[in-house]
């Protein structure tokens, strides 16, 4: 199955399906042909879990560039390693990149491609489902002491080939960080979509057919979204729901403390809580939301390490925040975002009441 993105500065596939990675580049194989080297960028545990596949399955002859696992390669120095691995590997504008892994590698390999002689092509190849949400659309990033994403930049990949196959190597904590944007794409975007996933037995136990249909439904709404708006200007910004508190949290942790998945589900709370003051959310949902959560493993007990005072430092750094204003992510209902300026006095009172909601509802 293909899904078209077409954004202002680039139009490309999501190829997505089951066993497609010898196939899927045929699309590719001239312009592939003309590169003068490809590199794939992976990290340990993908190479480990799914390098055989992969050199069994790629088409190309090509070089790796295996970096640490999970955000640590999106530190400056991973970054400056990688830069080091392509221009002792002589690469040149006609090399091409190749982003093997979850989103970390993902966003990682997409700004040394930006960067690299300013801009070689890139493929992602992702192997998380929370990567049917980075591997579209262009953020790439590394990580910054004082906050999550601080330096990157907007660069589409030239395709998205997504081989579910790899997916059943994820362990049962991916598999729930990954769910949470796939319980974002619906919370900004359809109330049914919602439910359903609200009504599964278990978020981290969805049979592959169901989860494939999650993952496109999930692709779609992004794939939507950035063709509106690619650079974040408007409603981009409501693919950020959840990520203000989110963000903030992963920085406390120190990058890899928490999953991206895990901070983003807290963050979503954070955001349904400020959600019932500025639209139509009712505390009920909020509960039930929390509750739905918690029960699927989710660990918001991670909140009560850090103090708002913490927090705040790296709230105030999101990056939509304009003018000495934060800015949160929304919801009139499900599926209605907006954009809200709050004080950051506020975001501490919703603080305070969200864990104090937390003492009671996750016991
Ligand atoms: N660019 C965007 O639009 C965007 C969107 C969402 C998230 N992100 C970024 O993505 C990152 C999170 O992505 P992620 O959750 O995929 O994390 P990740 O890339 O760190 O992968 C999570 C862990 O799973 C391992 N792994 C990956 N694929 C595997 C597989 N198939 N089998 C076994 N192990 C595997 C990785 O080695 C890592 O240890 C964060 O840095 C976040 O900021 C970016
Ligand atoms: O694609 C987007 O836009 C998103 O906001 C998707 C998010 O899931 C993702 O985590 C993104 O990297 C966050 O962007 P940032 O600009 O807040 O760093
Ligand atoms: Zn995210």
């Amino acid at each position: 199955m293909r899904i078209p993105v077409n954004t202002a500065s680039h139009r490309y596939e999501v190829i997505i399906g089951s066993n497609i990675l010898h196939t899927a580049f045929d699309s590719f194989d001239a312009m592939l042909k003309k590169a003068d080297k490809l590199i794939v960028f992976t990290d340990e545990n993908v190479w480990n879990a799914q390098g055989d596949y992969f050199k069994k399955h790629f088409p190309y002859s090509f070089e790796v560039f295996i970096m640490p696992s999970g955000e640590a390669c999106k530190s400056f120095e991973n970054y400056q390693n990688a830069h080091t691995f392509l221009i002792e590997k002589d690469c040149t504008r006609k090399s091409f990149l190749f982003a093997f892994g979850g989103g970390a590698v993902g966003d990682l390999t997409g700004f040394a491609a930006a960067t690299f002689m300013r801009g070689i092509p890139f493929i992602q190849i992702p192997t998380t489902i929370l990567a049917h949400d980075s591997a579209v659309g262009g953020k790439t990033a590394i990580n910054h002491p004082l906050g999550k994403n601080l330096v990157g930049a907007f660069y589409q990949p030239e395709a998205v080939i997504y081989d579910t196959m790899f997916l059943q190597s994820l362990s049962k904590r991916e598999v729930r960080s990954g769910m949470a944007e796939v319980i974002k794409h619906a919370l900004i975007s359809n109330e049914n979509w919602l439910m359903q996933l609200m009504a599964s037995p278990s978020i981290t136990n969805i049979e592959s057919g169901q989860l494939a249909l999650h993952l496109k439904a999930g692709i779609e709404v992004k794939a939507n979204i950035v063709a509106q708006d690619e650079t974040e200007q408007s409603v981009r910004k409501y693919l950020n729901f959840g990520h203000t508190y989110g963000h903030a949290l992963e920085a406390a942790a120190g990058y890899g403390g928490l999953a991206h998945g895990e901070a983003v589900m807290i963050g979503m709370v954070y955001a349904l809580l400020l959600s019932e003051r500025y639209g139509q959310i009712s505390r009920e949902f909020t509960r039930a939301f929390l509750s739905f959560a918690y029960k699927n493993g989710y660990p918001f007990h991670e909140v009560l390490k850090y103090s708002f005072e913490t927090l705040q430092q790296f709230l105030l750094k999101d990056k939509k925040a304009e003018y000495g204003e934060l800015k949160f992510v929304l919801l009139n209902k499900i599926g209605e975002p907006f954009v809200q300026p709050i004080e950051l006095s506020e975001c501490r009172e919703v603080d305070i009441e969200y864990r104090s909601l937390l003492m009671e509802v996750c016991k």
